[in-house]
């Protein structure tokens, strides 16, 4: 195997309520949880603190966004500083739905991602093409865009974790197949050798996310350079806890 922990964020989005997440929690709390993987749970940021409070100390939280200043007249948003105050020791950057819905672009997702970093957060950095990109067969051109512009910001990549989702697998049903999963991700190391270092390509978690369930994640955690998983809809479900323990 490649020698990288097994990372798995659960990415709530905008869904929760306090009962909700006790519910969940004490599933999580309750389960027989394999130590050789990194969990994350990513609530709504207003359910950060809460949820820190209620999770054992083998799961960590993270935010699904962040600014890139500590502070200032930015309405609604908040910064790595604010998270790290609540507990949480990720952020989510550069969610297909930050770049599609609120029009987030690649510099300002590297810039958010550079900044979240210094402040001494973890970074789950998020790339992926459309279903158009892939169809006109431009998967590599976009994704090797999008992480180059993280890489002209990035120095030190020793707590990124890179998450490739689809957009077109996000929330469908349709996943990726487990090669369809395992060429991007090795076409990204081999990027991440030619374009940073060896080093990282080797080190570096590549994890996949879109329509992961319990049903199909151990066929993808087989792949070598499948480092793990990024869960949207099956988070908030028991099944999560077997998406965790994929590679048992
Ligand atoms: O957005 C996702 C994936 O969502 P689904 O698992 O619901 O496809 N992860 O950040």
């Amino acid at each position: 195997m490649s020698g990288r922990k097994f990372f798995v964020g659960g990415n709530w989005k905008m869904n929760g309520n306090k009962d909700e997440i006790k519910k969940i929690v004490d599933g999580l709390n309750g389960a027989a949880l394999n130590d050789n993987t990194d969990i994350v749970v990513s609530p709504p940021a207003c359910y950060l603190e809460y949820t820190k409070g209620l999770l054992s100390p083998k799961i960590s939280t993270a935010g699904q966004n962040c600014y890139k200043v500590a502070k200032g007249a930015f309405t609604g948003d908040l910064s790595p500083q604010m998270l790290i105050d609540v507990g949480a020791d990720w952020v989510i950057i550069g969610h297909s739905e930050r770049r599609n819905v609120f029009g987030e672009g690649d510099e300002l997702i590297a810039e958010k991602t550079a900044f979240a970093l210094e402040s001494g957060l973890g970074v789950i950095a998020c790339i992926g093409e459309k279903l158009e990109e892939r169809e006109s067969g431009k998967t590599e051109e976009v994704v090797f865009q999008q992480t180059k512009a993280i890489a002209a910001k990035v120095s030190n990549w020793d707590k990124v974790v890179l998450a490739y989702e689809p957009v077109w697998a996000i929330g469908t049903g349709k996943t990726a197949t487990p090669q369809q999963a395992q060429d991007v991700h090795a076409q990204l190391r081999k990027w991440l050798k030619e374009n940073v270092s060896e080093s990282v390509a080797n080190s570096l978690r590549i994890i996949y996310g879109g329509s992961v369930t319990g049903g199909n994640c151990k066929e993808l955690a087989q792949s070598g350079d499948i480092d793990g998983f990024l869960v949207g809809g099956a988070s908030l479900k028991p099944e999560f806890v077997e998406i965790i323990n994929a590679r048992g």
